[in-house]
């Protein structure tokens, strides 16, 4: 058994970020920049108004100024005629400036009398204007080393970046084994269980950027693991549960050492998740992980998530957060316990309390839970009030 660190760090010693590909802007959501995307313009690119008003030089911005009204800039549509002293140009959100030393005064500050405006006894001192360049100059890099979010998909386009160079998505294969599964839909034996795995591992992939390929249950034979891992073919990623274990019927560690497995470990010094193995497989790398639901949702949590963002070449780093413990907890033994836990507000910190159960088959708690708390392995006793560590859910 190696501890949850080293194993972190062989996986990612595993995997590269992965080669980039052109996508539509429109496709961005979710992926991740492979270099920087430069402003194509300055943003605003003219001096803009940023109310609806009048605009006017600010030599006549003076208190109760009576000015003559000609003229309209509209956003789209600036004004571009003649200006004289005495003038007001009638503006509105979003419209170039007529000139550039002026100012917008608002509609609902002024007396309109036909086409002439009388300006307020005491007037503000700001321009209401937008400066040009005030958001983003043309030729500015933007380089956000995360998932590219709505707001970064919005600034992306005000910049005119109508394509994006972004790291191409990792494919994972997700394989689920045991003779006792069978798929949500069709009526399960005397013996046997739902399969849920695969919808927890296919949507923890694809939230966290993967393209996921579900391959059919594989049985506990050899045959058949090796017909579904031949399935697997071309992907980067094979995820595996099920099977991982010291059982007769434990095969995956078997069949893939047959099929040339190079193993980089097989067994963690963590609760739940301990028969956890990985290593390289041909072209892709495999994660086989346990078969109890639980397990497999927490070493998607610690393994899987940050070897997919290393291969989007995203920094994996996953920092535990800090909390109370809302109740004492006993101490833990050779291998780290992620425990399901509540977390609540508390005065300081969070105040955090693991669930009596910890049985890694119990998925009603495991989706009641909203985090889990990090028990190192080794730790002594803790009462109520110390602080832990947790990892959100
Ligand atoms: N003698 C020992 N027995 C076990 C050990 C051990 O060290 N010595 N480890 C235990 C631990 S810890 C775990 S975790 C499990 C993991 O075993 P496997 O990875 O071999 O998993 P299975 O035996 O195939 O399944 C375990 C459990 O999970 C259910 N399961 C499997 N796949 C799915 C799925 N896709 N969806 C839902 N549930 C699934 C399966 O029916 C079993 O109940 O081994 C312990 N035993
Ligand atoms: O991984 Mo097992 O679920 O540690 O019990």
């Amino acid at each position: 058994m190696i501890p949850v660190e080293e194993a972190l760090a062989k996986v990612l010693d595993l995997v590269r970020a992965l080669p980039s590909e052109r996508v539509a802007l429109r496709a961005g959501a979710g992926r991740v920049l492979a270099a920087p995307a430069v402003a194509g313009l300055t943003q605003p690119p003219f001096d803009a108004s940023a109310m609806d008003g009048y605009w006017l030089a600010a030599a006549d911005h003076r208190p109760g100024a009576v000015l003559r009204v000609d003229g309209e800039a509209a956003a789209g549509r600036g004004y571009t005629g003649p200006l004289a002293p005495g003038q007001a140009v009638r503006i509105f959100t979003g419209a170039p400036t007529p000139a550039p030393a002026g100012v917008v005064v608002l509609q609902e500050d002024v007396t309109r009398a036909g086409e002439t405006i009388t300006l307020p006894a005491s007037l503000s001192a700001n321009p209401n204007i937008r400066p040009r360049g005030q958001d983003f100059t043309e030729g500015m890099a933007f380089f956000p080393r995360r998932a590219l979010t709505p707001r970064d998909l919005g600034l992306l386009a005000a910049m005119n970046v109508a394509e994006l160079e972004v790291h191409r998505r990792p494919v994972v294969a997700i394989i689920a084994t045991g003779d006792e599964l069978v798929m949500p839909g069709e009526a399960p034996g005397p013996d046997q269980i739902l399969c849920s795995n695969n919808f927890t591992l296919a949507a923890a992939a694809e939230a966290a950027g993967a393209e996921v390929r579900m391959l059919p249950i594989a049985r506990d034979n050899e045959a058949s693991l090796r017909m579904i891992f031949g399935l697997a073919e071309g992907v980067d990623l094979i995820v595996t549960s099920g099977g991982a274990s010291v059982g007769a019927h434990d095969l995956v560690g078997a069949v893939a050492a047959d099929l040339g497995l190079e193993r980089a470990f097989w067994k963690i010094a963590m609760r739940p998740g301990k028969p956890l193995m990985a290593g390289r497989m041909g072209g892709a790398v495999l994660l086989g992980m346990p078969g109890n639901p639980v397990a497999a949702l927490v070493c998607a949590k610690l393994f899987l998530e940050p070897m997919l963002a290393a291969m989007q070449g995203l920094a994996p780093a996953r920092t535990p957060l800090r909390a109370r413990l809302g109740a004492a907890t006993g101490p833990t033994g050779p291998r780290s316990h992620y425990m399901r836990a509540r977390l609540e507000p508390g005065p300081d910190l969070p105040m955090i309390t693991p669930f009596e159960s910890q049985d890694s088959a119990q998925m009603m708690l495991l989706a009641e839970a909203n985090a889990l708390l990090i028990r190192p392995l080794g730790d002594g006793p803790r009462g109520a009030g110390e602080i832990v560590e947790y990892l959100p859910l």
